[in-house]
């Protein structure tokens, strides 16, 4: 069967929700959700390998760093591993006084006795468990009707409120997945986390958590939002109960889904760092944080380090984060391309003056978030003027004249096209100073002599032609125009620009120089010297050369 047969055959589209009277799209994130990570549980049963103990604990300290309040630590039933993390995290007090550990368990009685079992003594905890709610995992995984499924519900729900009595000196909070809710209709949702908070009786100093989770991401973000604000407007005792969001990222819009889904009116986000879980990830926690960052929110969450971050998880899960990966991969701050050199160079250079970030093409200031600017200009065979002439300047301190830029990263490119690969900052000066600065044929300034009177100028020039030594003898109103008067063929100056490079006593002088020989086509030298007039003299001869060469003459 074809894609084409498939898709009419196979596939059938998600129901909208019923609610024309939304209001999620025109409401803006004004602040940060309760965060809770998963990366301990949803993260690790995703792994090929999963955490050991040592993983984990290394895990858990960096979620306490970033600022995270809620820690999903384990599947305490699961395994000796994960029960054992449990009780060493409580019998070793590594949990701060302002963190709650969270814990998943299933409907199950024996499952959810040894949960309970696992957090004994600890100060303060959320206890979660989940029953899947959509028609397909009642058919096709419990084959049980909707009120089997609510009685398995609600008889956890009394032995949550039961164990959690045994235990008075621990703060309990209870959370309520159910699951697939974003594949299930509604009004079956509503009920079934009704009857949870019938038996919890939640209020509104003392709330539980409903985590509606697109367990598998199945339509577009817009459904998920409306699913939210229409579960929102429905469920009971709304202001007893804390809605939160748990999205994968199967259509790879968990983000998208997460953020309109917080405009819909949800409190909190479960998600993992770098968007790792199960299949295509859980929403990762990182973006939306720093989505909300950018957008002058303050996200609640410490990203200052992300390199610091991403090396934990990457340790911890044994997986790389992808260089294109929003605010953390490689190459999210690097431009290649000419356009976008050129532009980020502008912004950069005016940015110093504004108050508010706003440099093209970098939605943060990467060193926000501990990166350094290095890598945002990169050179290949894509890049312009722009690219070239910002690493010039940022790491030589060579400011090339506007032309002058042109013609040059010409040669950079012939070089990139060449070599079918990247040319680093010291690449580009190395090109530079071979075309430019070390050019000696054929002709070669040996020494000078510079005279000057009454407003002329003399200048001696002891030179190397063609392996024979010859002096030249020039009058002019400067040294430069002298210089020029004693070359032996037609030169004209163009243009003519000079900086200082470094201040102080070690501060040198660069001198760009334009020229054309003979009528033909103008060229550029350049000169670095400590002494300025010699530094426009090499540059003279740096174009003479380059001239010459262009035009093939060996001798005047
Ligand atoms: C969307 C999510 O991420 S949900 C969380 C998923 N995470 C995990 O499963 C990781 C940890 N899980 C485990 O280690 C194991 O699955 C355990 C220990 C929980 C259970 O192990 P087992 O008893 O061997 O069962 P198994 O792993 O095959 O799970 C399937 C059984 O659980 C039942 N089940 C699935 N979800 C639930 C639930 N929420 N409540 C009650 N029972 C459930 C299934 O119906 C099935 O029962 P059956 O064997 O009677 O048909
Ligand atoms: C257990 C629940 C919250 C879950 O991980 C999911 O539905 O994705
Ligand atoms: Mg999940």
């Amino acid at each position: 069967m074809s894609m084409k047969q498939a898709t009419a055959n196979k596939y059938r589209p998600f129901p909208v929700v019923d609610i024309s009277d939304r209001t999620w799209p025109s409401k803006t994130i004004t602040k940060a959700p309760i965060w809770s990570s998963s990366d301990l549980r949803d993260g690790n049963q995703s792994l090929i390998e999963p955490m050991d103990a040592e993983k984990k604990m290394k895990f858990f300290k960096t979620l306490v760093d970033i600022g995270l309040k809620e820690i999903e630590v384990a599947f305490p039933s699961a395994s000796q591993t994960d029960f054992d993390f449990v009780r060493h995290l409580i019998e070793e007090n590594h949990i701060p006084d302002d963190v709650s550990i969270q814990v998943l368990t299933q409907a199950r009685e024996d499952l959810i006795r040894r949960t309970f079992e696992s957090l004994r003594g600890v100060k303060k905890a959320i206890v979660h468990f989940y029953v899947a709610v959509s028609p397909s995992f009642r058919n096709i995984v419990f084959k049980q009707d909707k009120a089997a499924m609510i009685a398995t519900a609600v008889k956890s729900a009394k032995l949550f409120a039961e164990l959690a009595a045994e235990q008075p000196e621990t703060d309990w909070t209870f959370e309520f997945s159910p699951e697939t809710f974003s594949m299930a209709e509604l009004p079956f949702s509503v009920e079934i986390c009704n009857a949870v908070l019938d038996v919890w009786k939640p209020t509104p100093q003392k709330k539980a958590i409903l985590n509606l989770p697109a367990t598998v991401e199945c339509s577009t973000p817009n459904v998920y939002a409306d699913q939210i604000e229409w579960f929102g407007r429905h469920v009971n005792h709304r202001d007893s109960v804390i809605i939160s969001l748990h999205c994968h990222n199967d259509r790879g819009t968990g983000i998208a889904a997460t953020e309109l889904g917080l405009l819909a009116g949800a409190d909190r986000v479960e998600g993992c760092l770098f968007g790792n879980g199960e299949r295509t990830g859980n929403v990762d926690l990182v973006t939306l944080a720093l989505n909300m960052y950018t957008q002058g929110v303050d996200p609640k969450l410490d990203f200052s380090d992300i390199d610091s971050v991403r090396h934990v998880v990457e340790e911890c899960n044994q997986l790389s984060v992808h260089p294109r990966h929003p605010y953390v991969g490689d190459l999210v701050h690097t431009a290649f391309s000419g356009s976008h050199q050129d532009a980020i160079r502008k912004g950069f250079a005016l940015q110093k003056d504004k108050e508010y970030w706003e440099v093209p093409y970098l939605p943060i200031d990467p060193s926000d978030i501990g990166r350094s600017y290095d890598a945002v200009i990169r050179v290949n065979s894509q890049s312009g003027k722009g690219g070239i002439t910002y690493l010039l300047e940022q790491d030589y301190g060579i400011s090339l004249p506007r032309r002058m830029q042109i013609e040059f990263s010409q040669i950079v490119q012939k070089e990139t096209d060449r070599l079918g690969l990247e040319m680093t900052s010291k690449q580009i000066y190395d090109l530079l100073d071979r075309e430019y600065l070390q050019i000696k044929e054929p002709v070669q300034l040996i020494k000078h002599r510079l005279q000057e009177e009454n407003g002329e100028s003399t200048v001696r020039l002891e030179v190397n032609v063609g392996g024979k030594t010859e002096h030249w003898h020039g009058v002019g109103k400067g040294a430069l125009e002298a210089a020029v008067s004693a070359i032996p063929t037609n030169v004209e100056i163009m243009d003519y620009n000079e900086h200082a490079i470094g201040v102080g006593s070690t501060a040198n002088a660069a001198a760009y120089i334009e020229i054309r020989m003979d009528g033909g086509r103008s060229l550029h030298g350049i000169g670095i010297h400590e002494n300025i007039t010699m530094a426009s003299f090499q540059a003279l001869f740096s174009a003479l050369n380059r001239a010459m060469q262009l035009a093939n003459k060996k001798v005047f």
